[in-house]
């Protein structure tokens, strides 16, 4: 297996396990302690075997010393906890215990407590007081309670239980990881873009991160000053004549640049992305060359990347950079991706990120830049669009920022997918690249030069668009859109994808629809759509986003995910049953951001 080491600075988030009891000894405890135990360790096993870091590492636990009966233990564990680095935590018990006493009561670590639903101890009956205790001090907890009742001692854990705990602990683990974390602001505002004027107080609040900043002509200093591998460079440069094949120059003749200033311009690119995953995360080799300070980096999860205007007037864009970081591959081999936005969009950067650490796997960034009607597609191809696509489509593209194994060349199952890194072959990768023509860009555009990378993705692809807004007077809010990617008729997707750049990559999305709201068609949905960027995931992870969303306080404004398989912290039902969507809002409004 592939594995790399944590690429930020502190350690990977560990999950902390608190078996609780009944304190009553001279029988009851006693009684109990073995099989509570035993909760605690199955539920470790369980985790173990379906968790991983974005590195391809074994998630970490840490079991309470003893089971917990009363407040002293519990101040035991949150000690134990902090010294080793518990980012969430899991309560689980078979039995009554004293609910406020035992309680985990660290207020920004995400929180769920496991009721074992038996009948001959009542772990359901500490459940519903524990969260009762919860509600009533404002510190949020998920509860789990099992549909079918168990016998005691029963070490299994049930499936329902199961995909709450996993829900739970990715969302969980995803908060851990963004904390203390940085946002990289690579440039300023891109072209007006609202999403590249960085909100502090988004980041610092509500994802608990910091915000680094450099100017662009950081880029130019370590180009002429060559702060840089130069090993490295030569290497990558003769990887990249491999396997980055250029494509068509698509411009008029006029506006082409010479060859010479396309090799150049390839040379400019390639320095570009050594430069900024080096401002991201540092390289050791630069401390070599006598640069320590950059040897550092910003400890940045995810950066952002202005580009348009001023860099692109006049250098190459960023979209290669932007694309091989984004990517789980590069001239070093199959490695986790880096969150890297075009545009310096931050707000689908931090979309990226929630949907990278949910899954592990590299995400594609793009616009959203057209809704085609089943009609306006006949009107212009003569189709008429099937299957998937018979109620219309919306085309996903930008230059830049998505990552290659958006082309759907790796598979699961024989299916088009995109997986862990560490999951991703030799082969699965190579065809990624084989299936991405790197077209000089548009000169109109970018007067610069450079290079955007032009792939289609395969259809059938089971997505998820995702993307968070700010809203001056309430705050964030993310929308979701699950669904799947569709491949249209050749002809047709040439027709469609000349009239708008066919030097970017395309990917035709269609959102599963409900029948209701703005789900009821393609087009509402496109109509719906915040800004002019989202950030598509592999998979239906709208479930998974929501669990996220609701523990740092971000309400959903739009989602097309069963209600069965929303899972919110207890509190949430408080604020109202028959429309969750309204409780989501007022409670994340009654909590507020996780780190104010
Ligand atoms: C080249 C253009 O400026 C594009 O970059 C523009 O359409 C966008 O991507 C806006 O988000
Ligand atoms: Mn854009």
């Amino acid at each position: 297996m592939k594995i790399s080491k944590n690429r930020y600075h502190g350690d990977l988030p560990k999950i902390g396990i608190r078996p609780t009891i009944d304190g009553r000894r001279n029988g009851v405890r006693e009684s109990l302690e073995q099989t509570t135990m035993n909760l605690a360790k199955s539920v470790v096993k369980f985790l173990s075997k379906n968790l991983r870091h974005y590195n391809g590492e074994l998630v970490e636990f840490v079991i309470a010393d003893t089971c917990i009966g009363g407040v002293a233990e519990a101040a035991q564990v949150a000690e134990k906890f902090s010294r080793e680095g518990v980012g969430v935590s899991i309560t689980v018990t078979p039995c009554w215990c004293y609910g406020s006493e035992t309680m985990d009561m660290t207020p920004t670590i995400p929180k769920a407590v496991w009721g074992f639903n038996g009948t001959e101890r009542p772990g359901a009956v500490y459940l519903a007081a524990v969260l009762a205790a919860h509600n009533q001090k404002g510190i949020p907890a998920f509860g789990i309670y099992g549909e079918d009742v168990q016998d005691v001692g029963d070490t299994t854990i049930p499936h329902d239980v199961q995909e709450k705990l996993l829900q739970f602990s990715k969302a969980g683990l995803a908060v851990a990881m963004m904390k203390g974390k940085s946002y990289l602001s690579m440039g300023s505002v891109s072209m007006g873009i609202a999403g590249s004027m960085i909100n502090e107080s988004f980041f610092q609040d509500y994802l608990g991160m910091r915000n680094e900043y450099i100017d662009s002509s950081e880029f130019i200093r370590r180009m002429d000053k060559e702060i840089y591998d130069k090993e490295e460079f030569e290497r990558a440069h003769s990887w990249v004549k491999e396997n980055c094949m250029e494509g068509p120059d698509n411009n008029v003749e006029a506006n082409q640049r010479s060859r010479v200033e396309k090799d150049k311009d390839w040379e400019i690119s390639l320095k570009m992305a050594l430069i900024s995953r080096d401002l991201m995360i540092g390289n050791p080799k630069l401390a070599e060359i006598g640069y320590g300070e950059e040897a550092l980096g910003h400890n940045a999860i995810v950066a952002g990347f202005q580009g348009q205007r001023q860099w692109t007037d006049h250098f190459p864009n960023g979209d290669f950079m932007e694309a091989i970081l984004n990517s789980s591959f590069d001239w070093n081999g199959i490695r986790p991706p880096y969150m890297l936005a075009t545009e310096n969009d931050s707000l689908n950067g931090i979309t990226m990120l929630l949907g990278h650490l949910l899954t592990n796997t590299a995400q594609v960034f793009a616009d959203v830049r057209t809704y085609w009607s089943p009609s306006a597609v006949e009107r212009v191809t003569g189709y008429q669009p099937q299957g998937l696509a018979e109620n219309g489509f919306i085309h996903l593209i930008n230059s830049g920022a998505a990552a290659l194994d958006g082309t759907g060349e790796q598979s699961i199952d024989g299916k088009p997918a995109m997986k862990p890194f560490w999951e991703i072959s030799e082969e699965e990768a190579q065809k990624c690249l084989d299936a991405t023509l790197w077209r000089p860009s548009s000169t109109g555009y970018f007067r610069g030069g450079g290079f955007s990378s032009d792939f289609l993705t395969k259809g059938n692809m089971p997505v998820t668009i995702a993307r968070i807004n700010l809203i001056k007077g309430l705050g964030p809010v993310i929308q979701i859109a699950e669904g799947y990617t569709v491949e249209l008729p050749n002809e047709v997707h040439d027709i469609l994808d000349t009239r708008t750049d066919p030097t970017w990559p395309t990917t035709w999305f269609v959102p599963n629809l409900t029948g209701s709201g703005v789900f009821k068609d393609v087009y509402s949905v496109m109509n719906s759509w915040g800004a002019n960027h989202c950030s598509l995931s592999f998979g239906h992870i709208g479930s998974e986003i929501i669990t996220l969303a609701s523990m740092l306080r971000i309400p959903v404004n739009m989602h097309n995910v069963s209600e069965d398989k929303i899972f919110r912290p207890s509190a949430w039902g408080m604020f109202g049953t028959n429309d969750p969507e309204g409780a989501d809002y007022r409670a994340c409004s009654n909590y507020g951001p996780l780190y104010r």
